[in-house]
Order: structure tokens, then sequence, then C-alpha cells
């Protein structure tokens, strides 16, 4: 099986800190895939390259075995890639369904250009309670809340549903459990599962072990700015993990693959 998205070689400078040093990345169809690594890695380097948040120095991205060079997360949304961002970009002042919308609200029909032609909330209201209302987020009452109203795992949720409703190929999640409770981080989870079951590819940054080993396919483990290695869940314990991570262990002391 091919990666819908594989990248290679990536280097990104910053000055004189070195965040991405000829990294390798490949995430396949139907998986959950987690990022792990210590902080300063370059997990969130990784992901902005991927998520064209940040252009690359060096390296190569493809996505469904085109190439791709994202100047722009427009352009990386436009491709099928949709990022829930750690800090979740969501505007508190503006509704659920506004915030569903941002960025691709849907207007009015007629003659006039895009952006002289009415809202029309009605049809964005209505299609944001069906997603909604598909990924069993139904608990949010109403539509025409104000995000500032919601809870932080509601306002996660409806992060995950609109990258859900709208990535076609790739959903990236950056710590979508970070500081949220424990009845929170679950929902949140079931979440990110019920959006692999309906077939999207998940990539999944967290600090979270017990997160990442409940729900992941695989781990990529991220270290100085590289892959070091991937390893299986189902073989590898957390210990070993966190071991990887953090220089304690070498890879070549597992069987790893990849
Ligand atoms: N905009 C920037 N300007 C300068 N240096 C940066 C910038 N962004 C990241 N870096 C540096 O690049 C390195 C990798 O950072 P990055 O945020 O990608 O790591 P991370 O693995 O996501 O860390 P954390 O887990 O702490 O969020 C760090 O040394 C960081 O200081």
């Amino acid at each position: 099986m091919e990666p819908i998205l594989k990248a290679r070689g990536l280097v990104k400078r910053y000055g004189k800190v070195t965040a991405l040093n000829n990294c390798d990345f490949d995430l396949y169809p139907g998986e959950i895939l987690a990022v792990i690594g210590d902080n300063g890695a370059g997990k969130s380097s990784l992901i902005k390259a991927l998520s064209g948040a940040v252009k690359v120095d060096e390296g190569t991205i493809e996505l469904d075995g085109r190439p791709m060079s994202f100047v722009s997360p427009l352009d990386a949304r436009e491709a099928g890639i949709e990022t829930v961002y750690q800090n979740l970009a969501l505007s508190p002042a503006l509704s659920i369904a506004d915030n569903m919308f941002l960025g691709r609200e849907i207007r009015k029909p007629g003659i006039m250009g895009k952006w002289f032609r009415a809202l029309d909330r009605a049809e964005m209201e209505r299609r944001a309670r069906e997603k909604l209302t598909e990924l069993g987020l139904m608990t949010i009452q109403n539509i025409g809340q104000a995000v500032e109203t919601l809870s932080g795992g509601q306002r996660q949720g409806v992060a995950v549903a609109r990258a859900a409703a709208f990535g076609s190929k790739v959903v990236i999640m950056d710590e979508p459990t970070a500081a949220l409770g424990v009845k929170e981080s679950r929902r949140v989870l079931e979440l990110i599962l019920d959006v692999k079951r309906r077939g999207l590819p998940i990539v999944l940054i967290s600090h979270n072990m017990p997160h990442v080993f409940e729900v992941a396919d695989r781990i990529h483990v991220h270290r100085l700015g590289r892959r070091l290695c991937v390893i299986d869940p189902r073989r590898h314990s957390m210990s070993d993990a966190v071991a990887l991570m953090t220089g304690a262990m070498a890879p070549e002391k597992l069987n790893e693959f990849a």
C-alpha cells in the first residue's frame, strides 16, 4: 500500500536552529498515526510543514502520489488536508455554525461576486447541525450559540467536527486533548476514532501516552528533528516509547519496523 501523505528529507531552519533535520514521514490510508517526541523535537514544525503553515527549506511532500508545494494553510486545505491546531483557531465570539464554515462561508445565490452576496446562514446552520449530529455531537443544543459559551471539550469537538467535515484526505490534530478534563478527553478520543471509522486517516500529535496507546495504529517517534523510528503500540510499551523519545534507548534495541 502506498502512503496517502509522504514526506522525504524535510529540512526547516529558523536562523541557527534546525527544527527539521532530514525528516521522513509516512501516513497510510485509514490509519491513526501518532507523532510523539520530547519538547523541541520538531513535531510542530513537521505538522506545520505538512499543513502548509511553514515552507520547508528542503525536502518533498506528496499527497496521493502527487508532489505538493504548499505556501499557505489554504493550499493544504484545498488539497484535502485539514488541521486542528493546538490553539484551536476558533473564533470565540462567533456561533458554532459560523465557526464550522469560517473561511468557506456559504452565500446565497445571485449574480453579484461572491463577497457581495449575503451569507446563507440557514443553510450553514443546517449543514453544521447535520455534521455535528453525524459525529454524535448534538449535546450542543443550539447551533447559533457562541463558541465562547461552550465547555473546552465541546469547543474541541467543534474543531474536530470541522476538520472531519472538510478534510477530504487527511486530518491532522495537534494535542487535541491537552487542557481537557477526563470526560472531555474521552469524548474527543471517541470522535477521533469516529473520524477514522468514516475512512479518514489521522495524524495525532500528543504528549499523552495513554491516549496515544489507546487510539494509534502506529507511532512515529520524533527526535532531534527527524523520524527516529516507527513503533507498533501493540508490540511495544509506553516505557519503550518514552525511552526512545528521550534517547535513553536506541531504536536498534527494539525489533522496530519501518
Ligand atoms: N518560529 C520559530 N522561530 C525560531 N525557532 C523556532 C520557531 N518554531 C520552532 N522553533 C524551534 O525549532 C525547534 C523545534 O520546535 P517545535 O515547536 O517544532 O518542537 P515540538 O516538538 O513541537 O515541541 P513541543 O513539544 O515543545 O511543542 C525548537 O528548538 C524551537 O525552539
